[in-house]
């Protein structure tokens, strides 16, 4: 069982995340991470953090000379603003005269909807969103993001498996339905300013995003994520927490501002009719093969060998600039929410973040499946599972 967990808030000193159940021998160093990490920044409608700050890696444990070592994980993502936090954000107390006399400090007491701002001060008895923000704040998605960097580490070296994701839509521009990146064009994604391979639809979206910024506002949109490679037979159908839909399913709805999650072609499947809603199963020179792959690669809660296709749809940033309704939880009294500065839209970002909650997913299904101490040991079991299907 793979087992992870992140700590730290947006402008902590640092963000620390541990993964813990990987096997020994997945080659992964801090430049990879950090690399993941400068992926994660990438996209046009980013905020003025994005450009600013740096994210500082550093692996505490688990890795000897670029080689796990079987032991937990750990990864260090340093906050390199954390000097103009260091007495707002410090763990331990302050002089209250010192925190009075810092701009930072005031209570933020507008709450923004959308945000986890009001329902968090409800929930843990705060007067002031700093303490609820500074964790809900999808800074964390770093710390997801070099977990993820490991995991897709293993993935590929066990077994051959490749992620890529792309922005399927940007508030309302959608890219053309061909438009979808195979396992080498992750460069090519990256190389549009809103991470979407359709140079037409892409120009679009970066007019769509300029657009919304004129007009004070922001954009949610639909990222999607491929892994190529999977064997048939991860997850299971025996029970609802095995089946690897589920498993997906969750850990997408896991990540700040994620609403929607499709398997496949998802709620299009709905509104088609049997004939023209599943995959044909045909006899091949390579096997059996589905000739559609309408399911996304998973029917019954288990991968089926084709590409595995899942999509997560995130909802505008709310922090709009034009400022929303609220009511000041201090006085009561009707008010403007919080502007800080922000993202226009964060879904290309979104979209690498995805990568990596499914690549987590996914390790965990194939290690379920697999075992494994090291790698080798994971690809032998791998390859003696293909060699003894009972149907190819
Ligand atoms: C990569 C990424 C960047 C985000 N950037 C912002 C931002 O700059 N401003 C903001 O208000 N929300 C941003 N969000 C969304 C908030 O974190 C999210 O809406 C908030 O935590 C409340 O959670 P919920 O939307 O799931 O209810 C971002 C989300 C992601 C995934
Ligand atoms: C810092 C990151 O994203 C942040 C996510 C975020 C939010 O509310 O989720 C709000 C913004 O932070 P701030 O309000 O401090 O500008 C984003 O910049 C990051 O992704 O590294």
């Amino acid at each position: 069982m793979l087992r992870w967990l992140t700590a730290g808030e947006s402008h902590g000193p640092a963000l620390t995340a541990i993964v813990e159940g990987l096997p020994a021998g997945v080659r992964v160093t801090s430049a990879d991470i950090a690399e993941e990490l400068r992926r994660r920044r990438l996209g046009h409608g980013r905020g003025a953090r994005m450009k600013f700050e740096q994210d500082q890696v550093s692996i505490l444990g688990g890795v000897r000379h670029g080689c796990t070592l079987g032991g937990p994980v750990a990864v260090q993502v340093g906050n390199t603003e954390w000097p103009k936090w260091e007495t707002v954000m410090s763990a331990d107390p302050v002089d209250p005269d010192v925190l009075a006399a810092q701009a930072r400090n005031a209570p933020l007491t507008q709450p923004r909807p959308g945000h986890a701002d009001l329902a968090g001060i409800q929930k843990y008895g705060f007067d002031d969103a700093r303490p609820v923000l500074e964790r809900a704040s999808a800074r964390e998605t770093a710390a997801r993001v070099a977990l993820g960097t490991v995991a897709k580490a293993f993935l590929k070296q066990a077994l051959g498996v490749d992620i890529v994701s792309h922005v399927v839509s940007l508030g309302e521009i959608e890219a053309p339905d061909g438009a979808v990146p195979g396992p080498g064009d992750l460069a090519a994604v990256d190389a549009s300013p809103v991470r979407c391979l359709d140079a037409d639809a892409s120009a679009r979206m970066v007019a769509h995003i300029d657009e919304l910024k004129r007009q004070g506002d922001t954009l949610g949109g639909v990222v999607e994520v491929l892994a190529y490679g999977l064997p048939p037979g991860l997850g299971s159908h025996v029970h609802w927490d095995r089946r690897l839909d589920a498993r997906l399913a969750g850990i997408l709805m896991g990540i700040q501002a994620i609403k929607g999650v499709a398997v496949g072609d998802g709620f299009e499947t709905a509104r088609r009719p049997g004939s023209r809603a599943h995959d044909e199963i045909d006899s091949t020179a390579d096997g059996v093969r589905r000739r559609t792959n309408r399911a996304g690669g998973i029917e019954g809660g288990m991968t089926t060998g084709e590409p595995l296709r899942v999509r997560a749809a995130m909802k505008p940033i709310s922090t709009v600039p034009r400022r929303l309704d609220t009511v000041d939880v201090a006085t009561g009294e009707p008010a403007k929410a919080i502007n800080q500065r922000s993202d226009v839209t964060a879904v290309p970002a979104a979209g690498v973040v995805a990568e990596a909650m499914v690549a987590l997913v996914l390790a965990d299904a194939a290690l379920e499946k697999f075992g494994g101490d090291s790698v080798e040991e994971t690809a032998r079991n791998l390859s003696g599972y293909l060699s003894s299907l009972t149907v190819k």
